[in-house]
């Protein structure tokens, strides 16, 4: 079998590399040149545990591989995937422009039965714009080519990405006919031989869970984060409330962790696109409207806890440990650490900070305006506190006297709530942590 795949980013590379591993010929394709050609020579342009060998093994197998143009490949396969960006708007809507360029490329080619399945997080009610965009094209060529969609969100996690699309807890399909249901169900049946958890549903429907499901996730998050800063005026400790609930088998314990806010490239721009969605249609969003209020003075905190433990902070340097929005990659989209350091460079302190791997990309985005450490501790030289933001496995057992004695002061900031306050008092070390005072 034969695939394409638009959108050679975090999902479009990671989906490509996993169905080749299973056996199909995959093509990616992207715009962004310098991308495919870095692509060829084997070099990965994110980091995702256990991508680089997989990309380069089914590139060396013959069963990967890398094009800027669709209209090449697009008469050869059965399926053409959508794994373009769909990043906010001005307003938070979901910016459509590559989602409906990749469907105008299509239109404009396909000569033969063709299906094109969309990855990207899209609004319900984008596969009609799809449909009208390719039969518009098909219209001006004057040609009838008979055309599938479907919609195949895609639920992988940023730094788990490979293990998640090899062995997900479902696959969410929404088709709109029967060969495209038949390609899917080909298509994703060697990830699932034990065990078919592929669930087939109408478009609108599938469109839908993907933000349902990322919109309750952030709920909980916000929830947790909530209850978190009560337990913090009422002396009730977060972690053990955390626990108690959490083993309620109607609620479970996952994704109920405190801490400074979420971030990364999904749940903050999919929380506000469905606020959009819900207030283009006269029906207000309450509960993630105050989901993402929460969460957007969550990622706060931290700052507000350093004021409050040493004052103004002009003058001050802060040492800062986890720049990536999350443990295992080194995206920092609207990661805590970028409000953080904005919140402390307004206030006049200096900043050093260290992250495993995201520092070329604050690099990137911030150039000088923060110091860059060679590693954890050195970051700590002279800081008059240490906030910790991104709970690297490195970061969660560190030489707290170490620590202490690099530091010029006994402040530490723990926005993941990982430290034992009694580990860093032994070392003379005063922690502050989500929900703690
Ligand atoms: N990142 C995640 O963890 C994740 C998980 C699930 C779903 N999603 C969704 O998947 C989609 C893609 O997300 P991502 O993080 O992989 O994005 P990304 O920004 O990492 O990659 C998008 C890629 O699409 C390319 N592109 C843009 N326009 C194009 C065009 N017209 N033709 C060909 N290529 C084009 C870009 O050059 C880029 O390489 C989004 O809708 C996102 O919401 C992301
Ligand atoms: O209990 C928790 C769990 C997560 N987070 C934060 O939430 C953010 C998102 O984390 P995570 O969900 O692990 O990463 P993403 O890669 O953004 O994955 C989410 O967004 C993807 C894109 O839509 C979906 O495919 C995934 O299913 C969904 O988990 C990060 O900042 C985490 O620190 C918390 O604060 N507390």
């Amino acid at each position: 079998m034969k695939i394409a795949i638009v959108g050679t980013g975090y999902v479009g590379l990671v989906s490509g590399a996993c169905f080749a591993e299973m056996g199909t010929d995959v093509t990616c394709v992207d715009i962004d040149k310098a991308k495919i050609e870095s692509l060829r020579q084997g070099i990965i342009p994110i980091y995702e545990p256990g991508l680089d060998e997989l990309v380069r093994r089914n590139v060396r197998d013959g069963r990967l591989h890398f094009t800027t143009s669709l209209e090449e490949v697009i008469n050869d396969v059965e399926a053409v995937f959508s794994a373009v960006g769909t990043p906010p708007d001005d307003d938070g809507s979901a910016d459509l422009t590559a989602v409906k360029a990749v469907a105008r490329t299509f239109g404009r080619h396909i000569d033969r039965q063709a299906i094109l399945v969309t990855k990207s997080t899209v609004p319900v009610g984008t596969s009609e714009i799809i449909r009208g965009i390719i039969n518009e094209e098909l219209d001006r060529r004057g040609v009838n080519v008979d055309f599938e969609l479907a919609s195949n969100p895609e639920f992988l996690k940023e730094g788990a990405a490979i293990k998640d699309f090899m062995s997900p807890d479902r696959v969410v399909i929404g088709v709109d006919g029967p060969r495209s249901r038949e390609v899917m169900e080909r298509l994703y049946r060697p990830f699932l031989l034990q065990n078919f958890r592929v669930m087939f549903m109408d478009i609108p429907s599938a469109e839908m869970a993907k933000y349902a499901a990322n919109a309750m996730l952030a709920t909980r998050i916000s929830f947790i984060n909530d209850i978190a800063n009560l337990c913090e005026l009422t002396g009730a400790d977060v972690s053990q409330v955390r626990r108690a609930i959490g083993a309620d088998t109607r609620i479970g314990n996952k994704f109920l962790y405190p801490g400074c806010g979420y971030g990364g490239s999904c749940f903050p721009k999919d929380v506000q696109a469905l606020i959009r969605t819900g207030e283009q249609l006269g029906y207000p969003m309450r509960v993630i409207q105050a989901v993402e209020a929460v969460n957007d003075e969550q990622k706060h905190i931290p700052f507000r806890k350093l004021r409050k433990a040493l004052g103004r902070l002009e003058g001050r340097r802060i040492a800062l440990w986890g720049l990536a929005f999350k443990p295992e990659t080194d995206d920092m989209r609207l990661a805590p650490s970028l409000t953080l350091i904005e919140d402390l460079l307004g206030d006049g302190a200096t900043v050093c900070v260290f992250d495993p791997v995201a520092m070329d990309e604050c690099r990137r985005r911030l150039s000088d305006k923060v110091d860059y450490a060679t590693d954890m501790y050195a970051a700590c030289i002279d800081a008059d506190a240490l906030c910790v933001l991104t709970e690297w496995k490195q970061f969660r057992l560190p030489s707290w006297p170490a620590v202490a004695r690099l530091m010029n002061g006994e402040t530490v900031i723990d926005g993941r709530n990982i430290y034992s306050p009694d580990d860093l008092a032994a070392a003379g070390l005063k922690v502050h942590a989500i929900g703690r005072p």
